[in-house]
């Protein structure tokens, strides 16, 4: 509201200084108390002007401010908002994303938003002038106006053709470019990097996939210039047919010297009305980046109600369930129906690509499925996955995040970090505050092995939280098989009675689960106890068969 107020003033403020001048200049056959008037009012102006650009600076900054709070809360909202994760990988919703960070990254579009008051004024005070000309010429504004929109309409296809329409169409090479650059630049990368030397295919890779998403937006901005040369002309055309005008007027002597400089004023104020440089394209941008705003939080526009806490055991439900990736032709999970009775410990086992994480990604919410059903009974699910997230944080931290909103007592994380079989961390105890990086001063880092531990610890602490089913999916890989048996062992016993969904590769870990399932081709092929299924003699006995005699032979 102020700052709409302040850009209304400034707007006005310069047709006083042009009216001031040409007063003044007027007077000045006839010096008297008329010039002194008119230098009063001129400097009164000149000063008002002077006020007004000031607040006009510090409404700016409010405005800024404000803007980046609400681009930061869509993109909160349009990140955290869904429970799943499909709209993450949807690439529409990616190149959203994608500039919307790199403007922020950038950030010269919040040039553009603090120049919005500057160019409001600017183009109240091109109306006020475009008023005062028609006083000479009613034509006059209307010429300029004319030439001046073409300037505009011009120069704004050519910016769009040159950046946006360009950018956007590779800004998916970019962002490849833009990610080959972020491993060259350490990160989790950091190791492969050098160990595979990649430093040099990185760089090239890179190279070459830059240079093929600009080399359009090149060849395209040599080409684009036409526009420009139309604004050129009508520009000329324009302002020669007001200034021709303007000087027939005052060689033949209808016109004052005072009116001569209010016009000439008017006419440069007449200019206003067209494109303002910088903060006009910035402004531009910022309008862009509004616009990717909008469509973020309208392909995102979900609640996200976390399920219930109902600390008992869920009973899970799964329903002729059929599901396909986007963008994929074949469908992962095809029709698949599983009922898993609340308290009950189960394993899922198959081949590399069966669709086990796929599954369990359906039962945690983050994606739906395309056809079928999957019901949890609203209970919430806490999982562990093969990447789980190492937590540049404290130890306490890492396992806390399992109830997040539990109570902050050190009796419960120890006892799930013991039931982890961490205890050995817990020996050190400045872990509990240390950061669990070594990036950051008297951080440390854990072994994998450690770390998987950890996890565990903070899938435990979920099922203080209320989880009502618990699943590890193969965070374990980093602990050799005895230890990977001993600690899924550990997790039944601590976890008995609650439903929990185990998957290995390695059979051996998961053969005191209650029950067997063996996923393939997007079905269930057999199900079963261990038992059950050595007796049946099928593809889990031939796999296990085939695991204890390599291991049996080593
Ligand atoms: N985000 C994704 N987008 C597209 N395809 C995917 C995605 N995640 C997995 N897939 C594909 O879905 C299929 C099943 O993958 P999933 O990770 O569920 O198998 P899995 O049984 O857990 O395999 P593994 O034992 O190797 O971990 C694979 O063909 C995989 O390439």
């Amino acid at each position: 509201m102020v700052s709409a107020f302040v850009a209304v003033a400034s707007g006005c403020a310069p047709i006083a200084v042009i009216l001031a001048i040409g007063a003044l200049v007027g007077s000045l056959a006839d010096v008297g108390a008329r010039t002194t008037w008119a230098l009063i009012a001129l400097i009164g102006a000149l000063i008002v002007q002077a006020g007004l650009r000031c607040a006009e600076q510090i409404a700016s900054q409010e405005l800024t401010a404000r803007y980046l709070a609400t681009v930061y809360d869509v993109l909160a909202a349009a990140s955290l908002g869904p429970r799943h994760i499909g709209h993450l990988e949807d690439p529409t919703t990616a190149r959203h994303l994608g500039a919307v960070s790199e403007a922020l990254r950038e950030g010269n579009f919040l040039y553009g938003v603090t120049s919005t008051s500057m160019l409001v004024a600017a183009r109240l005070s091109s109306v006020g002038s475009a008023v005062v000309l028609a006083t000479f010429r009613w034509w006059a504004p209307i010429v300029l106006l004319a030439g001046w929109f073409v300037v505009g309409w011009s120069f704004d296809k050519w910016l769009s053709t040159v950046f946006d329409e360009l950018v956007s169409v590779t800004g998916s090479e970019r962002r490849r470019a833009e990610y080959v650059r972020g491993l060259l630049m350490g990160g989790p990368a950091a190791k492969e990097v050098r160990i595979f030397g990649l430093s040099r295919h990185l760089v090239e890779v890179f190279g070459a996939t830059w240079l093929k998403a600009m080399s359009s937006v090149w060849r395209h901005r040599l080409q684009s210039f036409w526009p420009l040369g139309i604004a050129a002309v009508a520009l000329l055309s324009s302002n020669a047919a007001v200034f021709g005008s303007l000087g027939l007027a005052a060689y033949g002597g209808a016109i004052s010297l005072g009116a001569i400089a209010v016009y000439v004023q008017a006419v440069h104020g007449v200019q206003n009305t067209a494109v303002l440089g910088e903060p006009q394209t910035q402004l531009g941008r910022a309008a862009a980046l509004a616009l990717h705003l909008r469509r973020l939080a309208e392909a995102t526009r979900e609640e996200n109600p976390l399920p219930s806490k109902a600390k008992v055991p869920a009973r899970v439900e799964l329903r002729e369930v059929t599901f396909g990736y986007p963008h994929r032709a074949t469908p992962v999970l095809r029709g698949l129906s599983l009922s898993i009775p609340a308290g009950q410990s189960i394993a899922i086992v198959g081949e590399n690509g069966a669709g086990k994480s796929t599954l369990i990604k359906l039962l945690c919410g983050l994606y739906g499925p395309d056809a079928g059903e999957v019901d949890v009974g609203g209970a919430r699910v806490a999982a562990i996955f093969q990447d789980f997230v190492r937590y540049h944080l404290t130890l306490r931290e890492n396992v806390a995040f399992g109830n997040p909103d539990g109570p902050r007592d050190d009796a419960a994380l120890s006892r799930a970090i013991a039931d982890a079989g961490a205890t050995a961390l817990l020996d050190q105890r400045l872990l509990m505050d240390t950061v669990l990086s070594a990036a950051y001063e008297g951080g440390t880092d854990l072994s994998g092995g450690q770390w998987q531990r950890v996890a565990l610890a903070r899938a435990l602490m979920a099922l203080d939280g209320g989880a009502g089913v618990l699943v590890l999916d193969e965070p374990t890989a980093s602990l050799d098989v005895r230890a990977e048996a001993e600690l899924f062992d550990r997790f039944l016993s601590v976890t008995r009675g609650t439903t929990t969904i185990l998957v290995s590769h390695r059979l051996s870990s998961v053969r005191h689960a209650d029950r067997i399932v063996v996923l393939a081709d997007g079905v269930i092929v057999e199900d079963g106890t261990h038992d059950d299924l050595m007796a049946l003699g099928g593809r889990y006995a031939t796999m296990f068969s085939l695991q204890a005699r390599r291991f049996l032979d080593a």
